[in-house]
């Protein structure tokens, strides 16, 4: 058997698996790689072969055992495999490929999960296999082909003394920030990839057990709260306006250069202008069809604050908006029969309504991350994590999805107040949201006049109206939950904790002190 050489192995060869390996081969590492069908990995290390200057590090096998065998002990096995499961009991293609791998491994040898899994099935495979002698990690990738490929943000969670053993790797792999700025240090060469030494990496221990995973569903989450608003913005500036494309595409451009300078705007600003690649004479938007897809961490963000009881309104609006698109044909029938507004409400000046909708858009984002991380404290709890916001913020500055420069800001709140309850309540945020909420209020309002669906905007609006507001008509549902089941009441004028109860089918409606 010859003497193994590769630092890391890699199995699952999809988009994100493929470059998470050229990744860590330009940075030095030699990398061991399988995939579960043999001729994905055979064209891979073909392509590479022919492609890539980092070839010699990158090491296919067609065996499971001879992949194992070449890795140094103790080994580090990455998984970019699908991920589906989600009760502790399903069983999906991460359980199968670490099963394969139990009899092959040895005390101290390390797998890492880099897909999209459900922190509880994290935190399941974390025992389980603990108990078999396998140590199990998990950690969020983010950044798509792209941030795989040239550094993503990464998410660790798991056993702290795994992480030490990952961080060299993790650490020279991810994205990097100006140590000073935070702006993200972009280079695209795989002959000379952006190093530690030059910036931030966006990667740290998150936590225990499934708190790597956790973090990473509610970026998700976040990610599509981001898309949703855009869509949105998006969708006043052609129904309203009547604009085209290529103009929205400006308006996104100028956009990019100020507080809404994100990745996510600057891709939209890029495929506004784009033309239909068979049919020039079209946008390439106007021949997508209306119907998003979903893999799931949104719903489970959503699911999860349901379950702690966390108002993330606007981020479960984000999926319900792509389940409702998603019901295309049932949409197209009722809108032959269901009629909107009788007349248009006019939008005044043009200019200044886009300006409007900038300000409606940052509006909506600060609630939408005001909400992601109010959901990550309750989590800290539930799940008996630590979590560090600040540095969770930090990490998102670049290479992932929802990269931005917004996030220097979230970063900061964090360093100033790291118990700081809600992102609201910092004062930058406070004001942003001050100076843009007439003009909030004003697009919500057209929308709504005009009949244009605007579902992010305004659910983010009714968080912030909700949230700032001391007193809430639900001292009526109390009530009405009480007459109907006696569900009980406390008082406004008795201490927090006593309960009470009246007697309605009694002719005098007594109070009863419970
Ligand atoms: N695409 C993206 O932008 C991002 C994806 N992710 C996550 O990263 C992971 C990989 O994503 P992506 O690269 O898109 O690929 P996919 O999610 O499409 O997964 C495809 C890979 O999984 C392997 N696979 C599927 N089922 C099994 C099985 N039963 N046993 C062994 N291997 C199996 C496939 O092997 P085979 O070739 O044999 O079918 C293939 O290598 C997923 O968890 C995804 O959610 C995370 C961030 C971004
Ligand atoms: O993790 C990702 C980005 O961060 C993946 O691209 C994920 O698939 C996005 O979610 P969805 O497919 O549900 O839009």
């Amino acid at each position: 058997m010859p003497e193994p050489t590769s630092d890391i192995g890699l199995i699952g060869l999809a988009v994100m698996g493929q470059n998470l390996v050229l990744n860590m081969a330009d940075h030095g590492f030699d990398v061991a790689v399988y995939n579960r069908t043999t001729s994905v990995m055979e064209d891979f290390i073909k392509e590479v072969e022919a492609e890539q200057p980092s070839a010699s590090r990158v090491h296919g096998h067609a065996e499971l055992a001879d992949f194992v065998a070449s890795i140094k002990c103790p080994r580090k096995i990455v998984l970019m495999v699908q991920s589906t499961a989600v009760a502790s009991t399903d069983r999906d293609a991460v359980d199968k490929v670490t099963d394969q791998l139990e009899p092959l491994l040895q005390e101290g040898d390390l797998i890492i999960d880099g897909g999209n899994s459900n922190w509880n099935a994290t935190i399941r495979r974390e025992k389980e296999y603990a108990a078999k002698g396998i140590r199990f990690f998990g950690s969020g990738v983010s950044g798509g082909e792209l941030g795989a490929r040239f550094g993503p943000s990464l998410m660790p969670g798991g056993d702290p003394e795994a992480w030490e053993s990952l961080k060299p790797i993790w650490e020279a792999i991810a994205a990097k920030v100006d140590r000073e700025t935070g702006k993200p240090i972009e280079r695209f060469d795989p002959s000379n990839p952006v190093t530690l030494e030059e910036g931030e990496p966006c990667t740290g221990y998150i936590g225990a057990n499934g708190a790597g995973h956790y973090v990473k569903m509610v970026h998700n989450g976040i990610e599509y709260i981001d898309m949703q608003l855009i869509c949105e913005a998006y969708f006043l500036m052609k129904q309203l306006i009547g604009m085209q494309p290529d103009e929205m595409s400006q308006v996104f451009a100028r956009w990019n250069e100020g507080d809404l300078d994100s990745f996510l705007i600057e891709i939209t600003t890029d495929i506004l202008q784009q033309r239909d690649p068979t049919d020039p004479s079209r946008f390439f938007v106007d021949v997508v069809l209306d119907t998003a897809g979903q893999k799931g961490t949104g719903k489970w963000t959503s699911i999860s604050a349901l379950d702690m009881g966390i108002p993330a309104n606007a981020m479960a609006e984000a999926v319900f908006a792509r389940c409702l698109s998603a019901i295309k044909d049932e949409r197209v029938a009722a809108s032959e029969v269901l009629r909107g507004p009788a007349e248009a409400v006019d939008f005044g000046d043009q200019g200044e309504f886009i300006e409007n909708i900038r300000e409606a858009l940052y509006c909506s984002k600060i609630c939408a991350y005001a909400q992601g991380f109010q959901l990550m404290r309750e989590a800290q709890n539930e799940f008996d994590w630590d979590l560090d916001f600040g540095q969770i913020a930090a990490m998102f500055r670049g290479g992932c999805i929802i990269r931005a420069r917004f996030l220097q800001k979230i970063t900061d709140a964090y360093a100033e107040d790291p118990k700081l309850a809600n992102l609201l309540l910092n004062d930058y945020f406070n004001e942003a949201v001050n100076k843009g909420q007439a003009a909030w209020r004003k697009v919500v309002s057209l929308a709504v006049l005009n009949g244009v669906a605007v579902p992010a905007f305004a659910s983010a609006l009714a968080y912030f109206d909700s949230y700032r507001t001391a007193t809430l008509p639900q001292n009526l549902l109390q009530a009405q939950r009480d007459y109907f089941g006696a569900h009980t009441y406390e008082r406004v004028d008795r201490p927090r904790g006593e309960k009470f109860h009246v007697d309605w089918p009694e002719e005098n409606r007594p109070q009863l002190t419970l």
